[in-house]
């Protein structure tokens, strides 16, 4: 078994140590309970799921200091990301109801006929780094509620916060057995994956990742597959009256959590001849952002990126960019050698021929000038991905058309690209997912739909088509 490690991206500092699991000791733990689980009442579910609620309420400190620590970002962002652990349980149960409960129709002939939803067995969760407890929570918590069993794959990046996330479960009366955590990298994912005892995958994290899991699923149309990937989103500013109040909402939309969102706005479609005084009102703010340790004091906006390596691949594509035309407005720089802490960076890349449709997942912010509204319409859609799309300013009927005309599964106006609300579907187009939204809707792939056609005793006829119709009768009898 391979040996793993986290460190805590601000200091370097070695923070836990494991090694990667069993897929198959694992699938086969959650196969023998899930069986039990699902036969629970509802109520205790539910029940269930509140306790934990309420155990993570109790540990919020130690659990978002561990969050800060393992991922990089602030404290007060942590804190909000144990928030929304803690809200997803009772809008996961609203949505329960609402989504999948049970229903009585009138069927022909005065039958009755009922729809249930039955759990599918057991699931997979694989979690990304950025939100190493809300994310994964947010497939966990509607799939246990449904029944399901549940083996969860941490990031590599963010072990630690994974394996809390269970124990607060357990903690609050999950069996053990129900919700396993199985640590390792893409390699342990990929043999879950695989694995013929799995009823389904949960996956939130990369298109490429998502995209071979698709590949992977393409023989097994029987198992659910919930793809939550990645985006190139835009935000477009237009005729925005408040200047200041739209440089906000570019700043917040780009660099919170340094850009590691998966709806952080990467392209600012602008005005071309109307665009300067916004964009040095961006820089201005940017400048200002405090990039540090999510533990100091005074609070930073932002802290650094997950590791060396991202930084790495940051720096490589803002330079790609430079290379290829790119003016910069605000260079990328690292403020220290050993540590992936970045500052803000705003790159011009209106010149630029042929440019990346690609995810720079970190504080970089592409601004795109055009001539006119339809063309800010169609540089918005120039992406394979589908996830958020804003616009900032302009009139209700500007709104409207950018609302028809965009290719997103989040279209905001006069709101950031991020901060989406969990009691809402969550979810894109494009390489962005496969049309299987999360949060609210994630109630929907937890759980498959029973039609029943019932009645307390076998009453039948045949009206038509029978050569004696009394014979008929006698043989309803
Ligand atoms: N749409 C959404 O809801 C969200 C999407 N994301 C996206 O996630 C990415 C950042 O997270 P990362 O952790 O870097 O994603 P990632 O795709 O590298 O990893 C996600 C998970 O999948 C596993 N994995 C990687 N390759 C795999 C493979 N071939 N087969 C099976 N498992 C595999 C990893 O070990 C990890 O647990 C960004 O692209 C971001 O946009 C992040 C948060 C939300
Ligand atoms: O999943 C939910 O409950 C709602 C969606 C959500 O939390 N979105 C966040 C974070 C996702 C990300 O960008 O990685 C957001 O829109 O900021």
């Amino acid at each position: 078994m391979a040996s793993l490690h986290s460190t805590e991206p601000a200091t370097g500092e070695h923070l836990w140590t494991g090694e990667s699991g069993d897929p198959d000791a694992e699938i086969g733990r959650a196969r023998a309970a899930w069986a039990g689980w699902a036969a629970r009442p509802l109520a205790v579910r539910i029940e269930t799921m509140r306790r934990f609620a309420n155990v993570v309420r109790g540990q919020k400190e130690p659990f978002a200091d561990l969050i800060a620590r393992e991922t990089g970002k602030p404290l007060w962002e942590s804190a909000t990301e144990v928030d929304a652990v803690v809200n997803k349980v009772d809008i996961s149960v609203s949505a329960y109801s609402e989504r999948t409960s049970q229903r009585r129709l009138e069927g022909a002939l005065g039958a009755r006929v009922a729809v249930r939803h039955k759990p599918h067995g057991v699931l997979a969760v694989l979690g990304p780094y950025n939100f190493p407890a809300h994310l994964p929570n947010g497939h966990i918590v509607p799939a246990l509620l449904a029944g399901n069993a549940v083996v969860f794959k941490p990031s590599e990046k963010t072990p630690a916060v994974g394996e809390r996330l269970v124990a607060l479960f357990h903690e609050a009366g999950v069996p053990e057995d129900v919700l396993r955590c199985i640590q390792g990298g893409p390699e342990v994912g990929k043999a879950l994956a695989a694995h013929p005892g799995l009823d389904g995958l949960l996956f939130t994290g990369s298109a490429r990742a998502g995209l071979a899991l698709h590949r992977q699923f393409a023989d097994t149309p029987s198992k659910i597959l919930a793809l939550e990937m990645g985006g190139n989103n835009p935000l477009v500013i237009w005729d925005a009256p408040d200047i200041h109040a739209a440089a906000i909402i570019a700043v917040q939309s780009a660099f919170l959590s340094a850009g590691q969102r998966c709806t952080a706005a990467r392209r600012l479609i602008v005005r071309d001849g109307q665009h300067q005084e916004l964009l040095d009102t961006i820089v201005k703010l940017a400048d200002r952002l405090i990039v540090d340790h999510p533990h100091a004091n005074p609070a930073p906006f932002m802290g650094p990126v997950i590791d060396r390596d991202a930084a790495d691949h940051l720096q490589e594509g803002f330079l790609s960019l430079l290379t290829r035309g790119g003016r910069p407005i605000k260079h990328l720089e690292r403020s220290a050698d050993d540590r992936p802490f970045l500052t803000p960076a705003i790159i011009d890349v209106t010149e630029v021929r042929d440019r990346p449709d690609a995810e720079l997942f970190g504080p970089v912010l592409q601004v795109i000038r055009v001539p006119d509204f339809d063309s800010a319409l169609a540089e918005a859609n120039a992406t394979r991905y589908g996830l958020a799309a804003a616009l900032v300013g302009g009139s209700p009927e500007l709104y409207d058309r950018f609302w028809a005309n965009s290719r997103a599964g989040v279209i905001n106006w006069n709101k950031p690209t991020n901060g989406a609300p969990s009691n809402a579907p969550f979810g894109g187009i494009g390489n962005s997912g496969n049309h299987r939204p999360s949060a609210y809707y994630a109630a929907d792939y937890c759980a498959y739909p029973v039609t029943s056609s019932e009645a307390e005793q076998a009453r039948a006829a045949i009206g038509v088509g029978l050569r004696d119709p009394r014979a008929a009768n006698e043989l309803e009898g």
